[in-house]
């Protein structure tokens, strides 16, 4: 029925290679589903495979991933759908880019995964870490190239001190907080 169509939302996860973006993704799609709830998820390895197989980690290549991001998130959200995105997303202005082309039709919430760089190259899920550290990968994030913290995310969650189910509680407050202010008439 036009004009109830619960309003869409983006989560976007960001931070360091091994900070537990695609782990919370994974318990989040879980968690959501189980109410019944699908959900789009944009996972920065799997977007580099289908939709940005041709571009790089330069800054300019970087830049347009985001944004091709924020395009179909604000596609999907636009129609009310969930979207979950997962990528390392190292600059704020492309970050901020995104949030605007979602926030047109929708709600936007950052997650900075702020978990230190010392934790994730401990973890090295993908050995990455110790192949930059090598130099057979020039430009990775957080050895030789930069990442900006977010100037103003919606959550803050260091995942070396945060349990993966509190994290998801978290995230998922926040989701329902959004809904409640909605249907409040707050937003
Ligand atoms: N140079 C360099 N820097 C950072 N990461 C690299 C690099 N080369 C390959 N990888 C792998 O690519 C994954 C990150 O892709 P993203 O699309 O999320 O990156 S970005 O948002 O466009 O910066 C990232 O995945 P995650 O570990 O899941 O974050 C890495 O596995
Ligand atoms: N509290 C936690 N939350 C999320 N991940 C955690 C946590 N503790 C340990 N980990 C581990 O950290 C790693 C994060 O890897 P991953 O989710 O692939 O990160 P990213 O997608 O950011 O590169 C996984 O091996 C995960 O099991």
């Amino acid at each position: 029925m036009p004009g109830t169509q619960q309003r869409g939302v983006t989560v976007f996860l960001t931070g360091l290679s091994g900070a537990g973006k695609s782990t919370i993704a994974d318990a989040l799609v879980a968690d959501l589903e189980r109410d019944g709830r699908p959900v789009t998820v944009l996972d920065g390895d799997v977007v580099r495979t289908h939709l940005s197989s041709e571009l790089t980690f330069s800054r300019e290549d970087r830049d347009l991933n985001i944004r091709r991001i924020g395009f179909v998130a604000g596609e999907v959200v636009r129609h009310g759908g969930t979207v979950l995105v997962a990528a390392i997303a190292p600059y704020e202005a492309a970050r901020e880019e995104a949030r605007a082309l979602v926030e047109q039709h929708g709600r936007f919430l950052l997650v900075h995964l702020s978990t230190p760089l010392e934790v994730c190259e401990g973890r090295d899920v993908k050995g990455l870490y110790a192949r930059a550290r090598a130099g057979e990968i020039p430009g990775f994030t957080g050895i030789d190239d930069p990442y900006e913290p977010p100037v103003r995310a919606e959550l803050v969650i260091d995942t070396s001190v945060t349990p993966l189910a509190e994290s998801v509680a978290r995230i998922r407050a926040a989701m329902d907080a959004a809904t409640d202010e909605e249907s409040a008439g707050v937003a």
